[in-house]
């Protein structure tokens, strides 16, 4: 009897011990991510993913290797050399030695650390193989613009445009030789169908630099759209879109304002800049910050008088003015210098449309309201792809971390249908961090495409080692408004972080066969 009843409790053991061990074994698959995706055929990425000291393919490693020309050389010569670049932090960050701007020492030591190991974040981002992929030379066809052959000398005086007045403006003397062309012309002749600039940008430093330190020769109202812009122009001709600050960094967005009336933020077309150059689709023109003094840089230069006649001193003294525009163009709303000196976002201007025109398309996921009726969710974007045609692209995912506002999309008319879509106006960016907007995750639930780079990227950006918060700060240390105040507040990053890891599980979420979703994307 006891003998049997010993067997019997061996056999339950026994029993017990092989279902736990089936159960272990079933369990793994489900352990594993349901949404990894396929390792991609020509990389290794999940691999170095998942590593954290990852080799870096270093800063020699690939660069685009059609960029016409990468050589910085004579691009750099008249930049002032007064604000530290985008990629100073870089070297000085591998060196050792950080050489923080006056603005990080004031905001105490916690966030210069934060910076610093920022800044090591940021590097290492960049040298991470997912941005260094190997990209094919870039066809002749695939450049937005073309130098010219000489004009032969006979044929220039009546072929040549001449400016009426040359005051403040610089001699030309460029040539077809690149060495000679200032960094906005560089910038120009670098835009290609798939991006604005190409990664690891020599030219990027000069231009940026210019941006906010050239001397500004002109500001004029920029027409079209429904808040106060300037052009401004600069002696050696290259220009920037103006835009003045509306609203202190760490204030929020009305809750009662539709996103259409809500002001736009010159911190977050700058933070926008820097975003999009994180997420590797170089698709934004560079924006810098700059103090700009109302009297000298805009009211002693300007030769439009709808922006000089709304000139007034404030009761406390300090100068402002209000331009013509369709919102906020009013006393009430006027833009101050403290007492003349107002923080601006200046971007620099595309290609005119006489030499490169662009196609306007309407985002269908677009927002739409009425008075009568309740909002119709729409979309929007600051992540999208290429690969396939603009028009498909529209229909497909989007997620966006920021920006409500994305009623139209340019692309280069040049391109066709085959080209990136441009984000031009993020100033409507980064208008709350309290409250998180999951309308606009609409068209990432709906078509669940995400191109695989992208999706790769946005993994590694929530990796501790690369957080997108840190990269960020870091990136936006190099601006030179950072020294007045960090472009954006601790709780603005916070929600970078937070909208990421929703986007990441909206994937997993709503995509469910996420190889699908994923694998169909194309690398570039
Ligand atoms: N960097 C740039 N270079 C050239 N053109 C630009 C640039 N940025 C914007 N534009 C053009 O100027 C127009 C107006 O700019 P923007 O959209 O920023 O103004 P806005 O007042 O915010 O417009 P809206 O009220 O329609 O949103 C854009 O539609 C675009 O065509
Ligand atoms: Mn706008």
């Amino acid at each position: 009897m006891r003998s049997r009843s010993r067997t019997i409790c061996l056999s339950l053991a026994f029993i017990t011990v092989f279902l736990y061990l089936l159960l272990a074994l079933v369990s793994l698959p489900i352990h594993h991510q349901p949404c990894d995706p396929p390792l991609p055929p020509r990389t290794h990425v999940l691999r170095d993913l998942a590593r954290a000291d990852h080799a870096s393919v270093g800063p020699s490693g690939p660069t685009d290797p059609a960029h016409r020309d990468s050589s910085s050389k004579g691009a750099n010569k008249d930049a002032k050399g007064r604000v530290r670049t985008l990629s100073d932090g870089l070297s000085s960050a591998s060196q050792g030695k950080m050489n923080m701007p006056g603005g990080v020492r004031r905001h105490g030591t916690d966030r210069a650390e934060s910076v610093a190991s920022g800044l090591s974040k940021l590097e290492a981002l960049f040298d991470h193989p997912l941005y260094n992929m190997p990209s094919p030379p870039i066809p002749e066809e695939d450049w937005l613009l073309k130098v010219k052959p000489k004009i032969k000398a006979s044929e220039k005086s009546s072929q040549m445009w001449v400016s009426a007045s040359k005051e403040g403006y610089e001699d030309v003397r460029w040539n077809s030789s690149s060495t000679s062309h200032p960094p906005w012309l560089r910038f120009h002749l670098g835009i290609s169908r798939w991006q604005l600039y190409p990664r690891r940008d020599p030219n990027m430093d000069p231009l940026t630099e210019q941006l906010a330190t050239q001397r500004i020769v002109s500001a004029v109202q920029k027409s079209g759209g429904t808040q106060l812009k300037l052009v401004m122009s600069f002696p050696n001709y290259g220009q920037a879109m103006f835009k003045p600050m509306k609203q202190e960094r760490d204030e929020e967005t009305n809750y009662n304002l539709y996103y259409f009336s809500d002001f736009e933020r010159h911190n977050a077309e700058i933070a926008a800049f820097h975003l999009d150059r994180i997420l590797g689709y170089r698709r934004i023109p560079p924006a810098v910050g700059r103090l700009v003094d109302v009297v000298e840089e805009i009211k002693r230069v300007t030769t439009d008088r709808k922006v000089a006649r709304t000139f007034f001193t404030s009761p406390v003294g300090n100068v402002c003015f209000y331009g013509q525009c369709s919102y906020y163009c009013s006393t009430e709303h006027a833009v101050c210098g403290r007492p003349r000196k107002l923080e601006a976002s200046l971007a620099v201007m595309l290609p005119d449309l006489s030499l490169a025109s662009r196609r306007s398309w309407r985002s269908p996921w677009r927002r739409s309201y009425s008075r009568s009726k309740l909002a119709k969710s729409v979309g929007v974007s600051v992540f999208s792809y290429r690969g396939t045609s603009v028009s498909q692209n529209l229909q497909k995912k989007h997620p966006n971390v920021c920006n409500m506002d994305r009623h139209h999309y340019e692309t280069f008319e040049k391109f066709g249908n085959n080209t990136f879509l441009l984000h031009l106006d993020n100033g409507r960016a980064f208008g709350r961090h309290s409250k998180d907007e999951p309308s606009i995750l609409a068209p990432l639930e709906q078509c669940c495409r995400i191109r695989r780079t992208t999706w790769l990227r946005l993994r590694l950006l929530s990796l501790p080692q690369f957080r997108l918060s840190d990269v960020m700060r870091a990136s936006l240390s190099h601006d030179p408004l950072h020294s007045v105040a960090p472009l954006l507040s601790e709780p603005h990053l916070a929600a970078l972080d937070r909208r990421l890891k929703t986007v990441l599980e909206t994937v997993s979420r709503y995509c469910l066969d996420l190889n699908q979703a994923v694998s169909k994307m194309t690398y570039r």
